[in-house]
């Protein structure tokens, strides 16, 4: 009952001419599928990706969005903004913002609100580093980044977001997690969110993130609560990123 959803993050990788011909690329060959498909690529090239995309099914995201609505904060992009160029996912708390530029559980929550403001559909990226999977710490690392935004904006928010649990240990390290321990703590993730809201669990889409590649992809989209994924090194290659969307 839930659809799928395939994502790739391009991070800050490619050229204009490059993304254009990624983007026409994935266009061409998708096909009729079910599942959705979307890409997040980088501000300055979310116009030109949308027009290449432009009547095909494919979505388009940015990587960020701004914890404000608008005003004096430079180099930062509002929801408002994306809206304006007709975007419709943005990633928010992506462990790479987490760890390279500050972001705090608490400034996650600030723009995944703002994005839900304008119609934003926020992708919110979870998960544990490894020290704190050996420490077992991975289920109250991930409360902590499901509260923030809980208690910010209700539970209600997430029948219009999407999750993406990706465990640091696994992104860009070829080291994806099992299919078992990825199901574990999607699991889990879903019946947080069930205990406060029932509905809204059922229908949330959860992604997982982490190495996917063409050849594992099958086996982690199989799993109960797994409904697609976030994939980054993989989805710079359209051979690629097409199998892994066909994977569902
Ligand atoms: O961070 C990721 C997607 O957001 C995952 O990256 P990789 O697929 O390159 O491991």
């Amino acid at each position: 009952m839930r659809r799928s959803l395939i994502m790739g993050n391009w991070k800050m990788n490619g050229s204009r001419e490059e993304g254009i011909q990624l983007a026409t690329a994935l266009a061409e060959g998708l096909g009729t599928v079910e599942q959705e498909v979307a890409v997040c690529v980088p501000f300055i090239y979310l116009t030109d990706i949308r027009n290449a995309l432009a009547g095909s099914a494919i979505a388009v995201g940015a990587q960020n969005v701004a914890d404000q609505a608008a005003g004096a904060y430079t180099g930062e992009v509002s929801a408002a903004m994306l809206a304006d160029s007709g975007i419709k996912y943005a990633l928010v708390g992506h462990s790479e913002r987490r760890s390279y530029y500050g972001d705090t559980n608490q400034s996650v929550a600030n723009r995944f609100a703002q994005a839900l403001k304008q119609n934003i559909i926020p992708v919110l990226c979870v998960g544990e580093t490894l020290a704190e999977r050996e420490a077992d710490q991975t289920f109250s690392v991930i409360d902590a980044q499901l509260d923030a935004v809980i208690n910010t904006t209700g539970i209600e928010a997430f029948a219009n977001a999407v999750i993406a649990y990706e465990p640091v240990w696994a992104i860009g390290t070829g080291k994806t997690a099992t299919d078992e321990q990825a199901q574990e703590v999607h699991a889990y993730i879903r019946s947080r969110i069930a205990a406060l809201n029932p509905e809204i669990a059922a229908k949330l889409q959860i992604l997982y993130g982490g190495s996917v590649k063409a050849d594992n992809a099958k086996g982690l989209f199989a799993q109960p609560d797994i409904d697609g994924g976030l994939v980054g090194g993989a989805s710079l290659d359209a051979k690629g990123f097409l199998q892994i969307s066909h994977s569902v």
